[in-house]
């Protein structure tokens, strides 16, 4: 089994076949949290993520900057995610790399197979669900993973697929970078201050499609479980269709983005970093009936190599160490080794 988007293809080809999923993507709830309400429209309306405005993040009015410093770190300290508007990266760029990623996806699956890797830390390794290898049930996702920096990889095919995806992921580092320096003020430190904590210049990045094919059966299908991100800071662009929803008081709530944005979270080496100032929250994301959703994701971190503990300058008497140092690398390893599925792989370090 290497595609669910085969599988959904299959089924849609035939309409005269009952539309419905094969049972191991019947997706079990064996999470507590799965239970949790989802709002309806109308709450959720009046319920959203934060909006951080980019350009008023890095302005040069030293007003308008410290104001957004303020909203970004109460972003991060109330909600980990926040939707970033005015961001600076082209339009036309962004679409640019969802119409690659579809490209990819329409190859065939031969030319696609070539990336299917054992290793998870194989620059580029195309598959689905989470981790068969350890799997009962499957997810309705294909993903492909490209680690993009310090060096940078990409599939050679489609043509110009690889040239594109290097241009988005140089934009969102650049974006990533700027947002770190906020963050750095909000935590009452030099603007740089995140930048050498972990190491930016030579850390890690990696470039993810997740691509989540119609599904016939929405309600009993997942595409994401509830996770947590494991690097520092996320930046998800998403086609038009909605499916990312976060947990807050247990109560799933569905992120609509505004037209042209992007949405941020926070993630494990972040809260590690910051000894729980910041948290990573638990998101999920939905599948729906109508058309395929793909969402691309580039995840910003430490060097694999370099070992993550509560930074020094953030941990006091009355605030000690609430995680154990672990190599980055160990940490995504150890998220990767697990079904998605289950609590937040912070549990396992925590003091
Ligand atoms: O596709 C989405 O909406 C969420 C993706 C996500 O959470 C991830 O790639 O870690
Ligand atoms: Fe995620």
């Amino acid at each position: 089994m290497f595609s669910v988007k085969k599988i959904a293809e299959s089924s849609s080809n035939n309409s005269s076949v009952v539309e419905c999923i094969p049972p191991e993507y019947v997706y079990q709830n064996n999470n507590s949290n799965e239970d949790s309400v989802i709002l309806d429209d109308e709450e959720a309306q009046n319920t959203t993520i934060p909006t951080i405005d980019f350009s008023q993040l890095i302005s040069s009015n030293p007003a308008d900057r410290s104001k957004a410093i303020q909203e970004l770190g109460t972003a991060c300290t109330d909600w980990g995610f926040f939707m970033l508007i005015n961001h600076g990266v082209p339009e036309s760029l962004r679409e640019e790399v969802l119409r690659a990623s579809q490209r990819f996806y329409d190859l065939p699956d031969e030319d696609r197979k070539q990336y299917q890797a054992g290793d998870i830390f194989s620059p580029i390794k195309c598959g689905t669900s989470f981790n068969v290898n350890v799997e009962k049930t499957f997810l309705w996702r294909d993903y492909l993973k490209c680690h993009v920096h310090p060096h940078f990889h990409a599939p050679s095919n489609p043509h110009g697929f690889s040239e594109t995806i290097e241009a988005y992921c140089k934009k969102s580092r650049e974006v990533i970078g700027e947002l770190l320096k906020g963050i750095s003020i909000s935590l009452g430190q030099e603007e740089k201050y995140m930048h050498k904590v972990m190491n930016y210049e030579s850390g890690f990045q990696m470039f993810v499609v997740n691509y989540y094919p119609r599904c016939p059966m929405p309600e009993q299908a997942m595409g994401l479980p509830p996770h947590s991100d494991h690097g520092v800071l996320t930046l998800l662009l998403q086609n038009e269709l909605e499916g990312l929803q976060l947990l807050r008081n247990d109560t799933w709530i569905s992120i609509h983005p505004l037209p042209n944005s992007f949405v941020v979270n926070t993630g494990d080496q972040m809260e590690i970093f910051t000894n729980g100032k910041y948290k990573s929250n638990i998101h999920r994301a939905v599948v729906n009936k109508n058309a395929t959703r793909i969402t691309i994701g580039t995840a910003h971190g430490p060097p694999l190599d370099d070992v993550v503990a509560p930074a020094t300058e953030l941990i006091r008497e009355d605030n000690p160490p609430a995680y154990r140092a672990i190599k980055y690398k160990d940490y995504m390893s150890l998220q990767q080794s697990n079904e998605l599925n289950k609590k937040t792989c912070l549990d396992y370090i925590r003091i």
